[in-house]
């Protein structure tokens, strides 16, 4: 399912990428029958919860939650959210958490990412020995949706490198949903498209954000996200 003999050369190219800007990206790092496969499943099997950040709270509602407030308890709701992004902070998009006993394609999927060919790979890559695991979830960015800048290092946590596997087939730079870097003070740097089939891996703390999809994107940003964690 995943690709991970690279030739030597592109290795090196990698390496050096992840070494002089702690985010490298690896295209084509699935089998393109398992990339096709994991996308059709997420995009017509996966039930998404919305996550969104408000009252300092990490929260998730399903579509039909939301459906089922009055009128006035979800204009509160998308007020809160959009206050609070408006300053800055907090996120809004589908998510739904991979398990490791299920058995369906996304299961399959995180166990090869576990596999010691793929963490040796993340290991060869980074540099970093002790990355020893990967958990995942699967993340829908529709229309509006977005994530403001943050770090992903939280304190007392494992993670060490964050990625992020492209699953909208032939997405457009203009419907947004880019990853975008910035400096620690805030100027924004590179910007990752979410390019089918593409493992962009990332250092948990350089500064990042997805930025909103655009109200005319026609299709929604698919991806699998995760740590690779000690
Ligand atoms: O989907 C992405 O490109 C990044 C997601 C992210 O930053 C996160 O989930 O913390
Ligand atoms: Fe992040």
């Amino acid at each position: 399912m995943i690709q991970t003999s690279l030739h030597q050369d592109s290795l090196s190219a990698l390496k050096d990428a992840f070494d002089g800007q702690g985010i490298v990206r690896i295209f084509n790092f699935l089998e393109p029958e398992a990339a096709h496969e994991l996308s059709t499943h997420i995009a017509e099997k996966v039930a998404f919860k919305n996550a969104f950040f408000l009252n300092n709270q990490n929260r998730e509602a399903s579509d039909e939650e939301i459906a089922n407030l009055s009128v006035e308890e979800r204009r509160n709701l998308y007020r809160g959210i959009y206050q609070l992004a408006g300053q800055g902070t907090g996120f809004l998009y589908g998510r739904h958490k991979v398990s490791q006993d299920s058995d369906d394609v996304l299961t399959e999927f995180l166990s090869k990412l576990n596999e010691t060919s793929c963490i040796d790979l993340i290991r060869d890559i980074t540099g970093n020995k002790v990355v020893s695991h990967a958990d995942a979830q699967v993340t829908r960015y529709r229309v509006g949706d977005f994530l403001t800048r943050h770090i992903d290092n939280i304190p007392g946590e494992t993670r060490r490198f964050a990625y992020v596997l492209g699953l909208s087939p032939q997405w457009h730079p203009d419907w947004g949903g880019l990853l975008q870097l910035f400096e620690q003070n805030g100027t924004p740097t590179s910007s990752y498209m979410p390019v089918f089939n593409s493992l962009t891996v990332f250092d948990v703390n350089k500064v990042h954000s997805v930025t909103s999809v655009a109200p005319f994107s026609p299709q929604s940003r698919y991806s699998i996200t995760g740590w690779f964690r000690a």
